[in-house]
């Protein structure tokens, strides 16, 4: 078998353009322009690029956009009081705080001082809590483009087996509570996993989510298996020249598609889809601050 290729960039574009129309739609109809703000701290390199492609594309679908950058030794209370200013702002609808952050700064401590309903990133305890409990929240991105693009491809996913590798609160937590949602059965798998091998082997769709380069092989998949690929690794290439890289996912591609139904590939699977879901999710909580009607297709 070859898998069929789910095409996340193709897909993203699609998102993104059913939230321009919703965005058209709040201006025209309600003189709303939803507005997001990201913040950076410090010259993470790969952190400037995600921020850069964030603000672009806020822009490129009619919304506002601000890019607060500061240094890598701002202090936690100038990045907390920068935090209430954008809480306290009514043009803001969104609030991002792009990770990792510095060393010395505390995630947990930041992320939780953003008001949950601006919370885009849905990393908030209270957005947490929420989709855990299964009420309505604000869905951390990358977990929500994977869940729509499974959506697309398979209609409902009522009875399916679920394997999610890794447990990270971004990604493999609320991975899980997604698909339990769609009424899966759901396994975490993690480093201690006894027998990964044959626990992935069960599973209708596999997510993987370690953050380990092509960790999982083509005979850990059963024929015919979805596999959605959240890694991102940067590896060396020396046969691209000396220097030279190249990014791959947590699955070994080629072996994985051989056996598979479908797979995302990496580039141009679930990352392009983080970002447009964070837009979606930016409408969303425009909508909501202002008593309208949630755009349909865009949420969980
Ligand atoms: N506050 C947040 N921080 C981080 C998140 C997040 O969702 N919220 N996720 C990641 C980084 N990330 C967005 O911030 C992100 C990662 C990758 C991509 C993407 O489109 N990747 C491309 C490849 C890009 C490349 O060439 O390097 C792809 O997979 O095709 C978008 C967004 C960590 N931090």
């Amino acid at each position: 078998m070859t898998a069929t290729v789910i095409d996340g960039k193709a897909f993203a574009a699609t998102v993104r353009e059913k939230v321009a129309g919703h965005v058209a739609r709040l201006k025209e109809e309600h003189g709303i322009t939803p507005g997001l703000a990201v913040v950076l701290v410090g010259e993470d390199p790969a952190s400037q690029v995600y921020v850069r492609s964030k603000g672009k594309m806020t822009v490129e679908v009619g919304m506002n956009s601000w890019e607060h950058k500061l240094p890598a030794e701002t202090s936690e209370a100038d990045l907390l009081a920068l935090i209430e200013r954008l809480n306290a702002d009514e043009a803001v609808h969104g609030i991002l705080v792009q990770l990792p952050l510095p060393k010395h700064l505390d995630e947990d401590l930041v992320i939780n001082a953003i008001a949950p309903a601006k919370d885009v990133d849905g990393f908030h305890i209270s957005n947490v809590g929420l989709l855990g409990t299964g009420q309505k929240s604000m869905v951390p991105c990358t977990p929500l483009g994977c869940l729509m693009m499974l959506r697309d491809h398979h209609g409902s996913l009522s009875g399916m087996d679920a394997v999610v590798i890794g447990r990270s609160n971004i990604v493999g937590k609320p991975m899980a509570q997604l698909l339990l949602g769609d009424s899966c059965t759901v396994t975490i798998a993690h480093s201690r996993t006894k027998d990964l091998a044959q626990v992935v082997r069960r599973a209708d769709i596999v997510v993987a989510a370690v953050g380990r380069p092509e960790m999982v092989p083509g005979d850990w998949i059963k024929p015919g298996a979805t596999v959605i690929d959240v890694g991102i690794n940067r590896i060396d290439a020396p046969e691209k020249g000396e220097g030279k890289s190249r990014l791959v996912g947590d699955v070994a591609y080629d072996s994985c598609a051989a056996v598979a139904g479908a797979i995302t590939p990496v580039p141009g699977g679930v990352g392009p889809m983080t970002i447009a879901c964070l837009l979606a999710n930016t409408v969303t909580a425009c909508c909501r601050a202002n008593g309208l009607p949630e755009p349909e297709g865009l949420t969980a």
